[in-house]
């Protein structure tokens, strides 16, 4: 019996990138602050007000990449989910050779060289995943831009489809409850010894500035709190004292909060213990590693807070990189049903509705998209 050709799928994943040694720290902040999704003013002036901005925070960045070697650890820990998400793929058996690139937005692997080995490999289909459960033009939307930019330089045009969010995915939302238990029984059992009452969760995620939500319109912060909601019902534990709040605020706008520094201090005149639950990152980064292991304990410590723990990122757990799957199958069944994406440049904010419906099939053409 002759064997059907089986048809190449690349699954794109994409993810923020951090620098790979000190200097690469100035021109990685050049890439994010020059990014119109970032700071949306026309160029020239976007372009200058990127140099000085990213002048300004290398050293302080450059600080903070000291902690954990001078470099991000983004791209290795986003290789292994590549890897995983490629074996579960293959092993679904279901008619595709599957391979997973990476491409990152402001440091390497960029998207041109990533389209570009795409090309050279001779995929039929895409599937878009931005490694963010939760939209954002600032992140996930950014990231497809750039990469259509990019297959218009490579001449790279297949079937495309974009899975925008999955910030309930069950298997995100499984690995992640999972692990948020461990921690939270792990605190509650210090807290029994020392005689102090029950941890407060803090689901912490990157902040956005406030009109990202306001004029973009983008579903970032109640995606967030959908996911937030999603784990603890998943935990299931009765009269768990948990709440969202907002890191890693840069520039003088004003951003989304609580902010994840107020709400420590206000668990520091409570006297609670903290269990910090990272809501918005998929992998540990300087992000996770430095603001939330280093500067934010050491508030904690000052503020004499009995119990700081700190949940890992959800990286390459099994269930996670399983709801992964998920997502690439949905995306697939839309693509077959639906049709292709454009490779227009020309987004909208976001497109997919706040039910998810996006990644549903079977809706009628074009529905929830702009
Ligand atoms: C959900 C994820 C992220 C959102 C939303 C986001 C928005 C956003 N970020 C900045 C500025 C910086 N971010 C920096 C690092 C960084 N940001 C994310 C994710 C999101 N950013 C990650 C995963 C990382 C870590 C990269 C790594 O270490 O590998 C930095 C650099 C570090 C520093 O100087 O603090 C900056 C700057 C803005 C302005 C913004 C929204 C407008
Ligand atoms: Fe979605
Ligand atoms: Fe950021």
């Amino acid at each position: 019996m002759s064997e059907t050709k089986r048809k190449k799928r690349a699954i794109i994943l994409f993810n923020l990138g951090g620098p790979d040694g000190p200097d690469a720290v100035k021109p990685f902040l050049f890439n994010l602050f020059n990014d119109p999704a970032i700071i949306s003013l026309p160029n020239p002036f976007r372009y200058f007000l990127a140099k000085l901005v990213s002048s300004r925070r290398a050293p302080i960045a450059r600080e903070i990449y000291a902690h954990i070697g001078g470099k991000s650890p983004l791209l290795e820990l986003t290789r292994e989910q590549a890897n995983a998400l490629e074996t579960a793929l293959n092993g679904l058996d279901d008619g595709y050779e599957n391979r997973c690139f990476i491409a990152m937005r402001y440091w390497k692997p960029f998207a041109a060289e990533t389209a570009a080995a795409v090309k050279a490999w001779g995929a039929d289909e895409q599937i878009l995943l931005p490694l963010y459960p939760q939209y954002s033009t600032t992140t996930s939307g950014s990231s497809v831009k750039d990469w259509k930019q990019a297959c218009h330089d490579v001449g790279l045009k297949t079937l495309i489809k974009t899975a925008c969010c999955y910030p309930t995915n069950s298997g995100f939302v499984q690995a992640t409850a999972e692990m948020v238990k461990a921690g939270y029984e792990n605190a509650l059992k210090k807290a029994a010894e020392l005689g102090v009452g029950k941890p407060r969760l803090l689901f912490s995620a990157h902040g956005v500035p406030k009109v990202v939500i306001t004029k973009r319109g983008d579903p970032y912060q109640s995606q967030i709190e959908k996911s937030a909601q999603a784990v603890v019902d998943e935990m299931a534990i009765t009269d768990l004292d948990w709440l969202v709040c907002y890191q890693s605020r840069v520039g003088p706008m004003e951003w989304i909060g609580p902010s994840t520094e107020h709400e420590i201090e206000r668990a520091g005149k409570d006297g609670v213990p903290l269990v910090i639950v990272p809501i918005a990152f998929v992998s540990e980064h300087s992000e996770t590693l430095v603001e939330l292991d280093i500067e934010y304990r050491e508030i904690a410590d000052h503020l004499k807070i009995p119990i700081y723990e700190r949940v890992r990122t959800v990286c390459s757990h099994p269930r996670f990189i399983a709801g992964l799957v998920d997502v690439v199958k949905e995306t697939q069944d839309v693509l077959d049903q639906n049709g292709s994406d454009d490779y227009s440049l020309e987004t909208r904010g976001w497109w997919c509705p706040d039910d998810h419906s996006c990644a549903v099939a079977k809706q009628p053409s074009g529905a929830g998209r702009a």
